[in-house]
């Protein structure tokens, strides 16, 4: 099971702001997109999705996506948690947010849906009857990621998971998902956090002016003087 695309564009209207853009995510792998504010992480993972008008391939386990709409693309298992965890319903409480997620499931197959994120999450068992739009910033990406994992995703795009996280909650956060490799998804990840590149990917991906400028491994994050932070133009 990979995700690819293939000299994929994005555009809002006649503005084209991701440009020929090659990339491939395989089952169990972390890739992410690293880049400043305005770099287009957000059109990029919303071209995939298909919530923003594309051009080029997309394919996932080998089927071809880029024509369909996004609810199919969704059902195909190619999933997004938007940027700001704009998958949830603020008034509702953690519980009626799960059992909104995973209300298309069998019955059987949704109890074991949910013990499974109560147990990659065990926080949201206890903020059970809270609203979701009280939880901390954290625990309301937790919900994000529980509420699309019961789309059954293959592929997972997480736009900006860290945006507007303390640092110790970054690091529950960064266990998290984590967690989540048990699953063997292919994980697309857009951050400009370098410390949370550095500690979840696998590869990364440097995204400036909607073009991919530079590609590496982790390791290579760790060094502030190094390409990648020059690239990236932050320091
Ligand atoms: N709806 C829109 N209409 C027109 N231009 C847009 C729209 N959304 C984003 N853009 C432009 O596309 C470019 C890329 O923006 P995008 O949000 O994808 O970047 P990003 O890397 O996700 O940044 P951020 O971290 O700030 O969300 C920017 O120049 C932005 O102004």
């Amino acid at each position: 099971m990979t995700l690819t695309a293939t000299s994929l564009s994005a555009h809002y209207g006649r503005l084209q702001v991701c440009h020929n853009i090659d990339l491939s995510v395989s089952a169990g792998e972390y890739l992410i997109v690293l880049g400043a504010n305005g770099a287009g992480k957000s059109s990029l993972l919303g071209a995939l999705a298909g919530i923003v008008a594309s051009s080029g391939g997309i394919t996932l386990s080998g089927r071809r996506l880029d024509q369909a709409s996004a609810r199919v693309r969704a059902g195909s298992g190619l999933v997004l948690v938007p940027e700001g965890r704009g998958n949830l319903f603020a008034p509702l409480t953690v519980e009626e947010n799960l059992a909104i997620a995973l209300r298309h499931l069998p019955g059987a197959e949704r109890r074991e849906m949910l013990s499974e994120v109560l147990a990659l999450f065990p926080i949201l068992g206890e903020r059970g009857a809270q609203p979701a739009g009280m939880l901390s910033g954290g625990e309301q990406q937790m919900l994000a990621l529980a509420v699309a994992l019961g789309r059954r995703p293959k592929a997972l795009l997480l736009d900006e998971p860290s945006q507007g996280l303390a640092p110790v909650v970054l690091d529950e956060l960064i266990a998290a998902i984590g967690r989540l490799r048990s699953l063997g998804m292919a994980l697309l990840i857009a951050e400009q956090n370098v410390r949370f590149a550095a500690a979840l990917g696998d590869r990364f991906v440097l995204l400036r002016g909607g073009e991919i400028i530079h590609e590496g491994a982790p390791a290579e994050l760790a060094d502030r003087r190094g390409t990648a932070f020059r690239l990236m133009g932050t320091h």
